[in-house]
């Protein structure tokens, strides 16, 4: 199988060109190139389909083998590999996900795709639709006691489920203990993605992430479109975001006429590849 090890803010994903590979099964794969000593090594697996409803399809899994509905940094990266591979010569194109059909509109520089900006839709806040388990309708700075600690929550779904949580501390968690234990919560029926949010000032939020079927990794697109999400609808925050990972920024604005959520970010080509499968 050929493929490209691509990654956006270093949030790692094998993507695969279904136009001219099959892969049989597509979840055992994923558990296969993601492993770091076994395979190739990445947070999972990103099929780049034909689609009838848009320019292309992404098929996402997570390293542990679960489909995701949505990936931000997979996505811009979905549109680097179509354009500087030649599936089109077009600097806007519409991607379908699980999330839903997706417009994204590319920079090109020297004649390949460097900046990429997603349309990501409108946030969902109903907390039947994220889903999280919850008393009323939206999830906005409720309380969540995970392990004996009371944390506030605000839940939003990005096409994929996020819960946002304010701690004073980013460097002094410790991810492997809490993350699994926010993920395998009661309150979240279909597992969930946790960000760990600090408002540093009215522009700037840092987050750090313990991805759903994956654990932590060095950013994740649509939690930091939730993370954005949140803060603005607690107040802390303006319309437009940056958002700093420990792989690097994104540029998040919420556009409130329209309801929805752009991000700007890069995405970039580690390298080309071959493993049999
Ligand atoms: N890294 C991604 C999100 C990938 C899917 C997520 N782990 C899920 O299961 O929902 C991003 O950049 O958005």
């Amino acid at each position: 199988m050929r493929f490209t090890k691509m990654h956006g803010l270093g949030n790692d994903y094998v993507y695969v060109n279904c136009f001219e590979e099959r892969i049989a099964n597509p979840s055992e794969t994923a558990r296969y190139v993601s492993d770091r000593h076994f395979g190739v090594g990445s947070d999972g697996l990103i099929m780049i389909n034909p689609s009838e409803a848009a320019d292309f399809e992404m098929e996402m899994y997570n390293a542990d083998g679960s489909r995701g509905e949505m990936c931000g940094n997979g996505i811009r990266c979905v549109a680097k590999y179509v354009y500087d591979y030649g599936l089109t010569d077009k600097t806007s194109i519409s991607v379908e996900t699980l999330g839903g059909i997706k417009y994204l509109d590319l920079t090109v520089e020297d004649g390949k795709a460097v900046l990429v900006k997603v349309d990501m839709g409108t946030p969902i806040l109903d907390s039947g639709q994220i889903p999280i388990v919850s008393g009323g309708d939206a999830v906005i700075d409720e309380p969540v006691v995970v392990d004996g600690t009371e944390y506030r929550m605000t839940g939003v779904s990005m096409g994929n489920p996020h819960a946002v949580i304010y701690v004073d501390d980013l460097g002094g968690l410790d991810m492997e203990e809490v993350g699994p234990k926010f993920e395998n919560h009661e309150r979240f029926p279909k597992r969930i993605n946790t960000e760990f949010a600090h408002v540093i000032d009215r522009t700037t939020v840092e987050m750090r992430v313990w991805e759903r079927g994956t654990g932590e990794t060095l950013a994740c697109g649509t939690g930091a479109c939730a993370v954005a999400v949140a803060s603005i609808l607690n107040g802390y925050t303006e319309d437009e975001v940056t958002v700093k990972l420990l792989g690097g920024d994104l540029l998040i604005r919420w556009d409130r006429e329209s309801d929805n959520v752009y991000m700007t970010g890069p995405a970039t080509v580690v390298y080309d590849g071959e493993i049999d499968i």
